[in-house]
């Protein structure tokens, strides 16, 4: 029999590598490993010699840290020490994520770009059962689908941020490292099958009661008429079990909430070192003499409002993160408003900027705030994150675009585009929607011509439409006004910015025309607006003294379906965004 050939390790993996994957495979991950583990005891070092902020500095700093469970000094020596993970956890009560829960998911993801394991968990489980913290009330029972349908949701929201962390981990110019671990999972997976007796004997015997109906939400709930289920009740247990699920399996060492889960996470504490210390199993229970195994959190602080309401679902006051939810041009106007106070806290909670890029951006916000420097970069970084860096720039344009338009920088905005010399020279674009290319092709001269505010007060409605072109006479402008088919646009009142139409009545229609919106109130140059139909738009501008300008901009904004005119000669309210949508894209061009 011939001899087996010999042939070296080296020469096998030349040969085909997939012939030891393992041994491959597990060397390369002996390197890696410890070329981490020296990498972390050199970055202890150079903390403890004060020559780098530690996790919990970062997190202190940027305003993270609400209250500790565990002591300040042991997380600190935890976090410093060892690679440990940390996990958030959300229960899919809604299809979306609010702003309010973010903040301890960037606290999570702040973790993740320093090269700790991140979790993010979604309590599908967890959801069932319905955690009673802060509640007056129990939660209604989702049906199945609806459940089902908010953790797709979630799921792929959650899905779409982390890879909105990678691309802003790059732009901030963190060096992703192959230790980097981060997960998003499902509590359902574990909690679905765990039978509850090997839940009740391994964890329930180490929680105690006293402890457990000590919490202001229980005690409050014992007191109500309805009182609290025993699921309820049980809540901390579920939420607790995730904690050890993930700690035995994962390593997850740190739960990080929102500021109600403090109860929460201690119960977890309790619940993850009683397993951990009584497993009837050798291998997982933990040795009496191992360093730094138990568990610790945190809460973060709370989002309130400017007069110190809670934010969230409960509390009817939801900004979300779902585009269905919460329009990118809403969120970002969320943040757009953000106090001059807040502002630099939300830079630090709500972004991946470094500190002193914050404290630059301060320095040039802080002498002009008029300008809102730093709540559009607040803004842009939130919807970068929350929506990817394409819709977030789109949003942030449509919001210049849109403050652009306002009256005190519109109107001088508006003549400085349509001044008499670009007379049927300066092409004006017409931006409208994906429809909008159609409107332009039509529109690229605007139309221009001038009158002043005195010969405007002489002028009747139907004059006006026969004045500046939109219709043929002043008979035929009478007969459109008789059928609701003119409209100005007016401000609903001096703080509200939203332009909305209305359609000139039979009534108003001898009276002269009003509705000018002046570039303030000592200002020279105001700016009128009517509309003809479904989309064919004038500007006009019109000045206090000089009776020959008027300029009038051709909106020709038609081809498109639109508005009908309500019975009782007013817009249709529910169109009334949608025209005010357009009306603000068109003003952007102006
Ligand atoms: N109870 C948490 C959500 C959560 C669920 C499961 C966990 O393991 C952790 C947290 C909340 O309501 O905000």
């Amino acid at each position: 029999m011939a001899s087996k050939p010999l042939i070296c390790r080296r020469c096998i993996r030349k040969l085909d590598p997939r012939l030891i994957p393992k041994r491959l495979y597990h060397e390369q991950w002996i390197q890696h490993k410890t070329f981490a583990d020296i990498e972390w005891t050199n970055r202890a070092a150079e903390i403890a010699q004060g020559r780098r902020k530690s996790m919990l500095e970062i997190f202190e700093e940027r305003g993270y840290v609400h209250q500790i469970a565990g002591g300040r000094d042991e997380l600190d020596q935890l976090l410093n020490n060892k690679r440990v993970a940390a996990y958030v956890g959300v229960d899919p009560t809604a299809p979306s994520l609010h702003v309010g829960h973010l903040i301890p998911f960037m606290a999570i993801f702040h973790m993740y770009l320093h090269g700790y394991g991140a979790v993010t968990l979604l309590g599908g489980a967890t959801a069932q059962v319905g955690d009673p913290t802060g509640r007056t009330s129990e939660r209604e029972q989702l049906d199945n689908v609806e459940r089902k349908n908010n953790i797709s949701f979630m799921h792929q929201q959650l899905g779409a941020i982390w890879q909105s962390v990678e691309r802003l981990a790059v732009k901030y110019g963190y060096q992703k490292h192959r230790y980097w671990k981060r997960a998003l999972l499902n509590n359902n997976v574990w909690l679905n099958k765990v039978p509850a007796h090997e839940m009740m004997k391994l964890m329930g015997t180490g929680l105690r009661m006293g402890s457990l109906s000590s919490r202001d939400s229980v005690k409050n709930r014992m007191e109500s008429k309805d009182g609290m289920s025993l699921a309820e009740f049980c809540y901390p247990m579920f939420q607790a079990w995730d904690w050890w699920h993930m700690y035995q399996s994962i390593g997850v060492q740190i739960q990080i909430g929102g500021a109600d889960q403090f109860g929460n996470i201690i119960t977890g504490i309790e619940g993850v070192k009683h397993v951990a210390k009584n497993h009837p199993h050798q291998d997982v229970r933990i040795p009496p003499e191992t360093e730094n195994w138990q568990p610790m959190g945190f809460t973060v602080p709370l989002l309130t409002t400017s007069s110190g309401e809670k934010f969230g679902k409960s509390a009817g006051n939801a900004v979300w993160l779902n585009r269905e939810m919460t329009t990118p041009f809403d969120l970002y106007a969320y943040f757009l408003a953000t106090s001059d106070v807040d502002v630099e806290k939300y830079l630090k909670l709500f972004t991946f900027m470094p500190m002193e890029s914050i404290t630059d951006l301060m320095a040039l916000h802080t002498p002009t705030p008029e300008k809102r420097l730093a709540q559009h970069r607040l803004a842009h970084e939130f919807l970068e994150l929350a929506h990817g860096p394409i819709i977030a720039q789109e949003t942030a344009d449509e919001h210049t675009n849109r403050a652009a338009s306002r009256r005190e920088i519109s109107l001088s905005a508006a003549m400085a585009q349509v001044t008499p010399t670009a007379q049927h020279e300066k092409p004006i674009s017409w931006s409208l929607n994906k429809n909008a290319p159609r409107a332009m092709a039509k529109n690229t001269h605007a139309e221009t011509q001038e009158i002043t505010l005195d010969l405007l007060s002489t002028m009747t409605y139907p004059a006006l439409l026969h004045h500046v072109g939109l219709v043929a006479s002043r008979s035929e402008g009478q007969r459109l006004v008789n059928n609701q088919g003119a409209y100005v646009a007016w401000y609903k009142s001096e703080l509200d910015d939203n332009l909305q139409w209305r359609a000139i009545r039979t009534t108003k229609a001898g009276s002269p025309v009003k509705p000018v919106v002046w570039n303030g109130p000592d200002s020279k140059m105001g700016l009128l607006i009517v509309r003809v139909g479904k989309w064919n738009v004038k500007m006009i501008r019109v000045t206090r003294e000089d009776p020959s300008a008027m300029t009038i901009v051709d909106g020709g904004l038609d081809a498109e379906e639109g508005q009908d005119v309500g019975a009782n000669g007013t817009a249709d309210p529910t169109d009334t965004i949608e025209t005010e949508k357009k009306l603000n894209a068109f003003s952007r061009e102006v």
